[in-house]
């Protein structure tokens, strides 16, 4: 337990240890990490002397860190533990904290490519039956591969980011028509952060997972659902869902999750050599969903069909290589039960159910002004639960 004040026994005490990159007064960009309601400047423990990284965390965004690797990665977090618990460090450490409520948060990599997979059966049948009526939800490949797409990186944004509704072309019964989304959606995923490249023709095993995923991020890939589907054939998604894509400013590194694996849902048909992971295990990750501070939906990241290190062994598997700040995002999260899915094209099912929001509101889609905020938690050691912050964003009128 850490002795910084009000961090002991919170759900950001020593087994969570969340990295960010933070702003204070008119300092440059920094590394810090977050410990209570406090964020330890790790640039100025760095340059004091107190951790060795080799000058990685004396940089403006944590590619360079994510690089190392993940000897690298335990021996300076088991040095930020030692400075946090031990009273020894106390007074050498005080001066490097800072109030949360005093920095401002950035975004905390520099995005290299940037994936989206589609890795939830429910979400996957839901968006199936929607879109394509009559036809089998589920395409004949998608339980022999993770499904994805490669997502625009320039438009990965940190956590508080307005949205600009986005404008496109819409399909009308007089044909399409160009103007602002009128069906503006969210989807509640998980992010997952490449640090260790891979060399150009290697493949990442599933086993090698955790030597090359740092950690994870909360991500709302916003969806305009009108453009999307008139766009999307043959090709998939493009300019629906390239507008935005928020991502949560803490990376909680796997070394956190530890405690958070399970086992991930049995997979029939069996699959190919080259997925199979033994053990098959997903991320315990509890979401929810607040619509205007109206919780609309609380979806479970441990139903996942594919899982993290599937999705990498996938997308690795024809030598694309990686890079320090790749970003693949889960695909939406969506259980079995309307108060589970990820996005609201399945929560008012095409725009057909409405909700009511706390506050008396009735909604479909994404109107201007409105809020959505993502969070969620896992089981750490001990019975303590690691909270892995929020993504929020506001969506705010189109520009003509
Ligand atoms: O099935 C479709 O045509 C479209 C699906 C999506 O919009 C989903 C997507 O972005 C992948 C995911 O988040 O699961
Ligand atoms: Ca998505
Ligand atoms: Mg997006």
């Amino acid at each position: 337990m850490s002795w910084v004040e009000g961090a002991a026994g919170s759900s950001y005490d020593t087994h969570n240890l969340p990295y960010g990159v933070f702003t204070h007064g008119d300092a440059p960009a920094r590394i810090g990490v977050r410990i209570g309601e406090f964020v330890l400047d790790l640039d100025g423990a760095e340059a004091a002397g107190l951790i060795l990284a080799g000058g990685a965390l004396r940089a403006p965004s944590l590619n360079e860190f994510m690089a190392l690797g993940h000897a690298q990665w335990s021996a300076v977090r088991k040095r930020i533990v030692e400075l946090l618990t031990d009273p020894a460090h106390r007074a050498v450490v005080t001066p490097l904290l800072h109030p949360l409520a005093e920095v401002t948060l950035r975004m905390p990599f520099e995005v290299g490519d940037y994936v989206d997979f589609y890795s939830s059966e429910q979400h996957a049948s839901n968006v199936g039956q929607i879109f394509r009526p009559g036809e089998p939800p589920l395409l004949p490949n998608w339980k022999h591969l993770p499904i994805g797409y490669h997502g625009r990186a320039g438009t990965v944004v940190a956590s508080g980011t307005p949205i600009v509704r986005p404008c496109g072309q819409r399909s009308t019964p007089d044909g399409p028509v160009y103007g602002p989304s009128v069906r503006l959606d969210i989807e509640a995923e998980v992010g997952f952060v490449v640090g260790l490249p891979s060399a150009l023709g290697d493949r990442v095993s599933v086993e090698d997972f955790s030597e090359y995923v740092f950690g994870v991020v909360l991500l709302n890939d916003w969806s305009a659902r009108d453009l999307q589907a008139w766009e999307y054939r043959p090709l998939g998604p493009f300019l629906g869902k390239s507008f935005a894509t928020s991502i949560s400013p803490w990376v909680v590194p796997l070394d956190a999750l530890a405690h958070a694996w399970v086992p991930a849902p049995v997979q029939d048909p069996p699959v190919l050599d080259y997925l199979r992971d033994e053990p098959h295990l997903g991320l315990d990750l509890r979401l929810a969903v607040d619509w205007n501070g109206s919780r609309v939906s609380e979806p479970p990241f441990a139903g996942m069909y594919w899982t993290p290190a599937q999705q990498l062994a996938h997308l690795t598997v024809n030598g694309a290589s990686v890079r320090s700040g790749d970003l693949y995002a889960s695909g939406t999260v969506s259980g079995v039960r309307r108060d589970q899915v990820g996005s609201f094209l399945e929560l008012t099912w095409g725009g057909g159910e409405p909700v009511t929001l706390a506050d008396g509101t009735v909604r479909t889609f994404l109107e201007d002004g409105d809020t959505v905020t993502i969070t969620a938690t896992a089981a750490g050691a001990d019975g303590r639960t690691v909270s892995l912050g929020e993504v929020t964003g506001t969506v705010v009128p189109a520009r003509r």
